[in-house]
């Protein structure tokens, strides 16, 4: 039989992970991975976007190796893995949203884009991240660099020219907004043109995850001169920002609070979360707000319930 259209099973250990060096990426969308088998026929798998290699390894890592079991791998199709029998959950509520697109708003640090990319994974959405649509439209101009030598507000008009776009010319999306994308009631007018969804994270929780990648890339938080550690500074700057805009969050269709699903799971620390979890909960969220009447009309207008 051709290996090609064969239905293998591949073993993968708690510990391994795929070589990403193997795939051939497109920069967004599935990678193709090909493998050598030990009977040397070749196995062509194809991977969703969320494994796309990016540094966030220790999620990638806990994603799909903490289930100790085997993984279906089909040629030509997805793949299959405890992982994606999980997200299932998520890909259930499809149906309910009626092609509605999906805005996640949060503090910086809240885990949009990495919980957005699940979701779109389990949605059959496109995935799409604000700030580095910014950047793309910027010329490759990193956010830190438009906020230093253009300026806050050139970045804020940027940002709502985002929105604009992504709320007019697509649907079917998961959106990661910027941090600071609440702030303009202007943005509302297209976060509410779908569900938007704010992701309610304990700034404790986001000091740690900040401070352990370094506050180089975001540039609100560049200012402290106190000479702190870098727990103690992220906390300081995100108390700050807080305050100010703590109250724009609530503008959005639904609130998940990362402290109640660690509690649901009867876990500890909202840390002991991981990212499929709270991508599943988001999706379930967003269908549950949904009068099943409203089901029947594709796109009706869904501001604010
Ligand atoms: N559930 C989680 N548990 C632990 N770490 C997480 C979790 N979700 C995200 N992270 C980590 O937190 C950091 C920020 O995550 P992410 O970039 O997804 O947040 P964001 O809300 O999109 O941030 P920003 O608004 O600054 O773009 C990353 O280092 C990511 O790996
Ligand atoms: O919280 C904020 O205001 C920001 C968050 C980031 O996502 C970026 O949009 C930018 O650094 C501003």
């Amino acid at each position: 039989m051709e290996a090609a259209t064969a239905v293998q099973r591949f073993h993968y250990s708690p510990s391994s992970w795929i070589d990403w060096r193997n795939f051939e990426g497109k920069p967004r969308g599935s990678l193709r991975y090909s493998h050598r088998t030990k009977e040397n026929k070749r196995l062509t798998v194809i991977a969703l976007s969320h494994l796309q290699p990016d540094k966030r390894s220790d999620l990638r890592q806990r994603s799909v190796s903490d289930k100790n079991s085997s993984a279906l791998l089909e040629t030509g199709d997805l793949l299959h893995s405890p992982f994606d029998e999980e997200l299932r959950k998520a890909e259930e509520v499809k149906p309910y949203l009626n092609g509605r697109s999906m805005y996640l708003v949060g503090m910086m640090g809240s885990g949009k884009t990495t919980v957005g990319k699940i979701m779109a994974r389990a949605l059959g959405y496109t995935f799409f991240d604000c700030d580095t649509m910014i950047e793309e439209a910027m010329n490759g101009t990193s956010v830190a660099e438009i906020f230093e030598h253009f300026g806050e507000s050139v970045f804020r008009e940027k940002e709502t020219e985002t929105l604009k776009k992504l709320s007019l010319m697509y649907h079917q999306v998961v959106v990661s907004t910027g941090g600071g994308a609440v702030i303009r009631p202007i943005n509302w007018k297209y976060m509410h043109k779908g569900i938007s969804i704010w992701l309610d994270v304990p700034l404790e929780a986001l000091a740690q995850r900040i401070a352990a990648v370094g506050t180089n890339s975001r540039p609100l938080l560049h200012d402290d001169e106190s000479g702190g550690d870098p727990y103690t500074v992220a906390l300081n700057g995100l108390s700050t920002i807080w305050e100010g805009r703590g109250e724009a969050y609530t503008n959005a269709s639904a609130r998940v609070s990362l402290e109640s699903i660690t509690s649901k799971h009867g876990y500890r620390n909202v840390s002991d979360l991981t990212p499929t979890e709270i991508a599943i909960e988001v999706c379930l969220r967003a269908s549950s707000m949904l009068p099943i009447h409203a089901c029947s009309f594709n796109f009706v207008s869904f501001d604010k319930l």
